[in-house]
């Protein structure tokens, strides 16, 4: 039996209380006669990604946001996605909308995520929100953010966990978490000094263990190990991936943060129940404001 110290950053406990929120805000939008609504581009048959969908619309139908979905086979061609991008820019009764990631081999993703009207963008992966992001440094950015890098900063305000001169060691540079959490993270008022590591980095172990939080999402088993933490860091575990179990010999999904750093850390945001909840509850969020926005009440 281990002995656990760091303090958990209960992501399902943060979302809950997210989703509250929203409630009320959602029912004065709809008092307007303004209905939120989320849409969700599917393509292909992997059950995670369905799996992450169908939770998004769970979530949509306990704040009150109407559900838009629109499922296309693995061999949908590129034509066919973009097409359905048309019309749900079209569509009055979607508010915001998001393409699940990632999109089947030989598809053009970033092509896909730039046919988002960015206005409607619900994840802030569109380059017209990701480039608001670069250039609003120091005023608010009023622009949908992405959901997994605005979850870690919503957690780690939670808990008071410190940023401010904070050294910041991220590992995995993909778009919806790596690359725009340092965006967010140096921003005027939030402070943290970044490293973003990735696949070449030389020396992960010396970064990690200099680092005051760690944002694991390389996608890598187990890769974050007790040896590389300093006592009392805080980590957030954002990395999935399929291991084989030899105990079941079935295969699960592991994060990239092995359970035993509980024993070093501060404060550790486990997966699951860490920042993949805060990921939907912030969807939902850049749902609202952009309805809201519209609304003109922010
Ligand atoms: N268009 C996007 N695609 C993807 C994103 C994204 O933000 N936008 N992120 C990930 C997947 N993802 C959301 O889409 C996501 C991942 C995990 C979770 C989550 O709640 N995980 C649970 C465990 C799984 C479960 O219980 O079902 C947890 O961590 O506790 C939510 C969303 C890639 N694609």
């Amino acid at each position: 039996m281990q002995s656990t110290t760091a303090v958990v950053l209960d992501g399902r406990a943060a979302a809950a209380a997210v989703k509250d929120d929203l409630t009320g805000r959602v029912a004065a939008l709809r008092e307007r006669g303004v209905v939120p609504g989320l849409g969700t581009v599917l393509v292909g048959d992997d059950p995670g990604s369905a799996s992450y969908v169908r939770g998004k619309h769970r979530d949509c139908a306990e704040v009150g946001i109407a559900s838009i979905q629109v499922e296309l086979p693995a061999t949908a061609t590129q034509a066919e996605v973009e097409s359905e991008i048309a019309r749900l820019n079209a569509d009055p009764a979607c508010t915001g909308f998001i393409v699940q990631l990632p999109l089947p081999k030989g598809m053009d993703a970033n092509r896909v995520l730039e046919l988002v009207d960015p206005d409607k963008d619900a994840d802030g992966l569109h380059p017209t929100n990701l480039g608001r992001l670069v250039l609003r440094v120091r005023e608010d950015v009023t622009s949908p953010l992405p959901c997994t890098p605005r979850g870690v900063i919503d957690l780690l305000g939670r808990h008071d966990v410190p940023l401010d001169g904070a050294e910041v060691v991220v590992v995995g540079r993909g778009v919806t978490v790596g690359r725009p959490i340092g965006l967010l993270l140096t921003r005027a008022g939030v402070n943290a000094t970044v490293t973003l590591c990735h696949t070449g980095t030389r020396d992960l172990a010396a970064h990690l263990r200099r680092a005051d939080v760690i944002v694991a999402a390389a996608g890598v088993a187990g890769l974050v190990r007790p040896e590389h933490v300093k006592p009392g860091a805080a980590v957030l575990d954002v990395g999935v991936s399929r291991v084989l179990d030899p105990e079941t010999g079935r295969s699960r999904l592991a994060g990239d943060v092995d359970p035993a750093v509980a024993e070093v850390a501060g404060w550790l945001a486990p997966n699951p129940g860490g920042v993949g909840p805060m990921t939907r509850a912030l969807l939902l969020t850049n749902v609202v404001e952009t309805a809201e926005r519209a609304a003109g009440l922010r």
